[in-house]
């Protein structure tokens, strides 16, 4: 088990590179079970969720090479083999080997899955989307068990907008017989990723990144090449640390649209930021305004930064309210911040920050991955050196952290825990 330490107090320049998405990442790994023939997805970022799905993958039967990014999967030899523990407990996205075990080999036995615990994650729009596909669903002792005869298409409306259940009623329906439409499905940019990938596969969908999709069912997908899209949320990241200690810095291979609602925020804080087609100018500035924020479906403000937002708070002038309408516990990491010294505290969904304060360095563990984002945006804000554990959170979806900080000119590094630090973690 490792630490990050991290020294803080230092001004961050340069530029740093955004790998792909990892929301679209754990999807598009998954939907390459529906093809008959070898996918290529190019750009998929070195973290931990695409290495548990790639052994998941490989488990089924699947042939998979990673190297240097790129992913080929040759789904030829895959099976439909039970997986009602094990790896797929480890990430929440396992749920899309639901839809797409279930659209090729018309069955499937998942884990309920794991992820971030931001309190109660439910997949009941999941379920209503595979029954109304024609599937009988049962849940059998912590797994998910799902068998069709005929999958068939149907209007489907989803009671919640839900990401998750929005691409896994897709996975499950591009083979189906018929025309499946879903009502209120999610927009996010990863769900149109994922739907480019399968039309690049042979699937019929139209609509994807609004709220109605059409999908007309095919017999059979096929092998193609696709470019995963950026992360928005770790471009996100880097951004609210530019704008917490960057004395400069670019943020490359972006979309910029996809970034909106976070941009809007820092200039109303008075961040200086600069756009161009796929890069992102940040610096910081001496004053900055306190901002209310709510988080909402895209292209409202993510939840995904929320948390590493709460940690640039800190240092505006005046109260700040943030507001999480999507997960409204998602605040573990806010005792955290106190210990460095923040002045948060936390009324029902929201979070209220009275700033400016200068953050310390402190002891603090990362419970969730956007609250290890958080706590270390914290640390390089802080006076003197924070140590954060908890960093299995953190490599969930951070590609090559420690390396993109030092070569902004941070000064952060990984140790390993002491037996007795060790001891502590666990009781904690
Ligand atoms: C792997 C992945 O892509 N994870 C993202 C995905 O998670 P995930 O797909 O799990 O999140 P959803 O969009 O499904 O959840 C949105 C809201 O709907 C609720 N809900 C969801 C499904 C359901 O069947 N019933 C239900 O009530 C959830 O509790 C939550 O309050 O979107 C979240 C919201 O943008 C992000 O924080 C996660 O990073
Ligand atoms: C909550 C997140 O991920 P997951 O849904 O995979 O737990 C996240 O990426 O912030």
């Amino acid at each position: 088990m490792e630490k990050l330490m991290i020294a803080g107090g230092y001004p961050l320049k340069g530029t740093v590179r955004i790998s792909g998405a990892k929301n679209s990442a754990v999807a598009l790994i998954p939907a390459t079970i529906l093809a008959d023939s070898p996918v290529t997805i190019e750009g998929l970022p070195d973290i931990s969720d695409v290495q548990i799905l790639k052994g998941l993958l490989e488990e089924i039967g699947g042939k998979v090479d990673f190297t240097d990014n790129d992913m080929t999967v040759d789904p030829s030899t895959m099976i439909s083999m039970p997986l009602p523990n094990g790896k797929v407990k480890m990430l929440r996205a396992s749920y899309y080997l639901m839809g797409a075990m279930l659209g090729r080999f018309k069955k499937a036995v998942i884990g309920l899955p794991g992820g971030c615990h931001l309190g109660p994650r439910p997949i009941d729009q999941h379920i209503k989307g595979f029954e109304a596909l024609g599937a009988s669903v049962s849940n059998e002792q912590g797994a998910i068990y799902l068998r069709a005869d005929e999958l068939k298409g149907a209007r489907i409306y989803l009671d919640v907008v839900s990401v998750g259940a929005t691409i896994n009623i897709m996975l499950a329906a591009v083979r189906a017989k018929g025309r499946t439409v879903i009502e209120n499905a999610a927009k996010e940019p990863e769900i149109i990723d994922v739907a480019t990938l399968l039309t690049n596969m042979g699937a019929k969908i139209k609509g994807a990144g609004t709220d109605v999709i059409r999908i007309d069912g095919v017999d059979q997908l096929h092998g193609c090449r696709h470019t995963i899209i950026p992360d928005r949320i770790e471009a996100g990241t880097y951004i609210i640390l530019g704008a917490a200690v960057g004395d400069g810095v670019l943020i490359d291979n972006v979309i910029p649209q996809h970034l909106e609602s976070l941009l809007a925020k820092l200039r109303e804080m008075g961040v200086h930021i600069e756009v161009n087609d796929d890069q992102i100018f940040v610096r910081s500035v001496p004053k900055m305004k306190a901002v209310d924020i709510k988080t909402l479906v895209y292209p409202g403000f993510p939840t995904d930064l929320q948390q590493p937002l709460t940690s640039l708070l800190t240092r505006a002038e005046g109260t700040s309210i943030v507001t999480d309408t999507i997960y409204g516990a998602r605040f573990k990491h806010i005792d955290e911040l106190r210990r460095m010294n923040a002045n948060i505290k936390v009324e029902g969904r929201s979070a209220v920050i009275n700033g400016p304060v200068q953050l310390e360095g402190a002891k603090v563990k990362a419970s969730d991955l956007r609250a290890g984002a958080a706590l270390v945006i914290a640390g390089l804000m802080a006076e003197g050196v924070t140590e954060v554990t908890g960093l299995e959170h953190i490599d969930r979806g951070y590609s090559h952290m420690v390396e993109k900080l030092n070569g902004l000119g941070a000064t952060v590094w990984r140790e390993n825990l002491s037996k007795e630090e060790i001891e502590q973690t666990k009781n904690a």
